[in-house]
Order: C-alpha cells, then sequence, then structure tokens
C-alpha cells in the first residue's frame, strides 16, 4: 500500500514511538514546514524533552536525509550552533524521522514579540554574529544553506541555559559545494532552478544562476538588515511577485535612498562595506568572514555597545553568548559516516546519495 501523503500519516500528541536506542511519546507539535514537521517529544527511559523532525514517507524529496547529513557534520566539528542528532527511525508507510535537541523560539517568532518588530541594535549585532559564525561553520564542513531567514535560526532554552545560543535550523534546501574525495570545488552549473525563500533570496539565486558560499552571507545581510530595522524595503511583496523583489534588490546597489531605506536604523556605513564586500565576490570565492565580523564588531563598538549587554529575549540578565572566534572560512571533507542509517530503510534519492560518501579530509584550494 501507499503512504498516504496526507497530514494523517503526521505523528499524534501522546502517540508513543519505538526506536532500537528508545521511546518516545509526542507532546506538542512545535513548527510546520514545506517538507514536514517538528514536534517536542519525552524520551521515556529518562523523562528528558527532545525534538523530532518528520517527513512524510511518500515525500518524493528527502529533505530529512539531509538534515541529519548536516547535523552529523557539524557535530564532528563540535559546533555550538547545530542540534546534535541523538536517534533516527522510520515509521513503515507513515513517516521517516530524526530525534535531535530540543531548542526554543525561532528568530522570526523573538522579532514579532518586541514592541516595536525589530531588535536593539547590541542584539541585532550580537545575534548576527552568531549566525555569522554559523553559517562560516556549515560552510567549513562543505554545505551551502540556500534558505538563510529568521526562521531558521532559533534560540537555546531557558531550561538548558542556551537562551543566549543561536541555533541553525532546516537544512533540506543544502547543497554540498566541494566534489568529495577530489578536495576541488564543483564547478557552477550553467543554471539552477530558483530555491529558497522570495524575501531573503540573493540575487544570483532569483536570476537561476548557481549559488555560492557569498549567495548565504548576502541572504544573512537582508535577515540582520530585517530586524535591525523592522523591516524589509520590499516586505509588501508575496513570495509568488519575484520580479518585483529583484528589481528592489538590485536598486538597492544604484539608488541610495533604497539603500537607506534598506539599512534604516542599522550601522549604515559597515552594513553598506559588507554589501559592497559581497557583490564583489563570485560563486567560487571564499568569503572573507573574518572581516564581515570584523565590521559587525566595528558597528558595536562605534554604537557603545558592551559584550555583556543583555539581549532583548532576556533583557534582566548580562549577554552570556558563547565565547568563540570566527573561523577562515577554509573547508574541511569530513569522515562523515553514511547520514542516515540504512537500517531505517530512508529512500535515497541520487542526489541525496551524493552526499553520503565522503571520504578523506582535505583542505579546498580557492579556484
Ligand atoms: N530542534 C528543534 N527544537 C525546537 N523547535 C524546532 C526544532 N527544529 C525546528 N523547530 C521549529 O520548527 C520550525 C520548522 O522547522 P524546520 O525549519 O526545520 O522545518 P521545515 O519543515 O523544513 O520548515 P520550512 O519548510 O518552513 O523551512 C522552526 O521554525 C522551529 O520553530
Amino acid at each position: 500500500m501507499q503512504p498516504s501523503e496526507d497530514e494523517d500519516s503526521m505523528p499524534r500528541n501522546n502517540e508513543e514511538f519505538k526506536t532500537k536506542k528508545d521511546r518516545y511519546k509526542v507532546l506538542a507539535l512545535l513548527g510546520k514546514g514545506g517538507y514536514g514537521a517538528v514536534y517536542s517529544v519525552l524520551r521515556l527511559s529518562d523523562m528528558e524533552k527532545f525534538a523530532i523532525k518528520c517527513e512524510n514517507a511518500a515525500a518524493c524529496r528527502k529533505a530529512l536525509y539531509m538534515d541529519c547529513n548536516v547535523l552529523k557534520g557539524a557535530a564532528k566539528i563540535q559546533s555550538r550552533h547545530f542540534c546534535t542528532v541523538i536517534d533516527q527511525a522510520a515509521v513503515k508507510n507513515r513517516f521517516n524521522f530524526i530525534v535531535m535537541k530540543l531548542i526554543g523560539k525561532n528568530l522570526w517568532d523573538l522579532r514579532m514579540d518586541t514592541a516595536e518588530c525589530r531588535f536593539t541594535k547590541g542584539t541585532s549585532l550580537k545575534a548576527a554574529s552568531q549566525c555569522l559564525i554559523s553559517i562560516e561553520e556549515l560552510h567549513r564542513f562543505g554545505f551551502l544553506h540556500r534558505d538563510i531567514k529568521p526562521g531558521n535560526f532559533a534560540v537555546g532554552r531557558k531550561e538548558s541555559n542556551e537562551h543566549h545560543t543561536i541555533f541553525m535550523l532546516d537544512f533540506g534546501l543544502c547543497r554540498e559545494f566541494v566534489k568529495r574525495g577530489e578536495g576541488r570545488l564543483r564547478t557552477q552549473r550553467a543554471k539552477s532552478q530558483f530555491r529558497g525563500t522570495t524575501r531573503y533570496a540573493p540575487i544570483n539565486s532569483m536570476l537561476e544562476i548557481d549559488t555560492g558560499r557569498k549567495d548565504d552571507i548576502e541572504s544573512w545581510l537582508y535577515m540582520v538588515a530585517e530586524w535591525t530595522s523592522g523591516g524589509l524595503p520590499w516586505r509588501k511583496f508575496k513570495a509568488t511577485e519575484r520580479e518585483k523583489v529583484l528589481k528592489y534588490k538590485k536598486d538597492v546597489r544604484t539608488d541610495k535612498e533604497i539603500m537607506a531605506d534598506l539599512f534604516y536604523n542599522c550601522p549604515l556605513k559597515e552594513f553598506e562595506r559588507i554589501l559592497k564586500y559581497v557583490d564583489e565576490l563570485d560563486f567560487y570565492s571564499e568569503p572573507d568572514y573574518k572581516f564581515v565580523y570584523c565590521c559587525l564588531q566595528h558597528a558595536a563598538a562605534a554604537s557603545k555597545i558592551k559584550d555583556t549587554d543583555p539581549l532583548d529575549w532576556d533583557p534582566n540578565v548580562p549577554y552570556m553568548g558563547p565565547i568563540e572566534t570566527i573561523g577562515d572560512g577554509k573547508v574541511i571533507e569530513l569522515d562523515v559516516d553514511q547520514g542516515m542509517s540504512t537500517e531505517v530503510s530512508f529512500n535515497k534519492t541520487g542526489r541525496d546519495r551524493e552526499t553520503a560518501d565522503a571520504t578523506k579530509r582535505v583542505e579546498i584550494k580557492k579556484k
């Protein structure tokens, strides 16, 4: 029997699932996306809470397989900005799932919780720095995100004292940009179908040009400008009005007034510098993440923001986010295993299989 594509196949509250490692009870739906749904669950062996991300077994695009591969890569470099996967399984004819660390609200919702729908400059820059570090780390182990947006970053839970740490989420649109085992970058494709979210998509993606590392940084800058200013100039357009949004994004580069609108309430000089820098890069460029990071630090110093200034969502406690420095963007190949274990019989598409055969550890040279 073919698995049903409808929502009935998804987990229900209080339903229990067994994997080889443990048993879990579903507590509540946390979020629903294009490719599945995320629920909080209770691990019955010790009553600890986790999140499960589920994907319908009938889904033709196996985004969960990519999620799992990326999160395992992140675990290898011991990043603090990615959830740990602790278990995985499939419920036959219903859904596949991974069990991971439970985290808190995403940055879209946190911005919406503020009085003016924007973060204070201190919070904006601290969140911007953590997100940039997570992007550099993702690139370091060979993946592009291709859907950088506030809903794909969330803070940890207060109960685990991680609510000052930002986690990157949702790797369903990720793509490896290195040729595994060959120690070189993949060649840019002549054309690439639009993926991602219109509002934050880089110009290249909207033009159906194959995207590289610098395009994730362009999206990051739109995201940061949005939460610092309170809204992007093209916010009134629908996701389907791609041409209008594209025109706006192009006009930002040539029209000072639109640029000022985009960077309203932002550290203008530094954000303009970042935009200009990103626009100078191409598909093969290794971005200078440290330069971008320094621009943020410079902006913070110029606005007299202190390292200990609290975050908007925890106003009475001095900032205690992770103390870390930004990497230099040198790509490494990880000795990752086969991603989702075969014992849970995931259907892998040809494209997904490409991600599963990582071998040696090499440094990828600049093209
Ligand atoms: N580990 C987690 N802990 C708590 N909440 C989570 C976790 N992972 C995801 N979420 C919540 O679920 C939402 C959807 O997650 P995610 O983006 O991974 O799913 P998706 O189905 O790929 O979504 P979309 O198609 O909208 O991008 C997130 O915005 C977040 O609020």
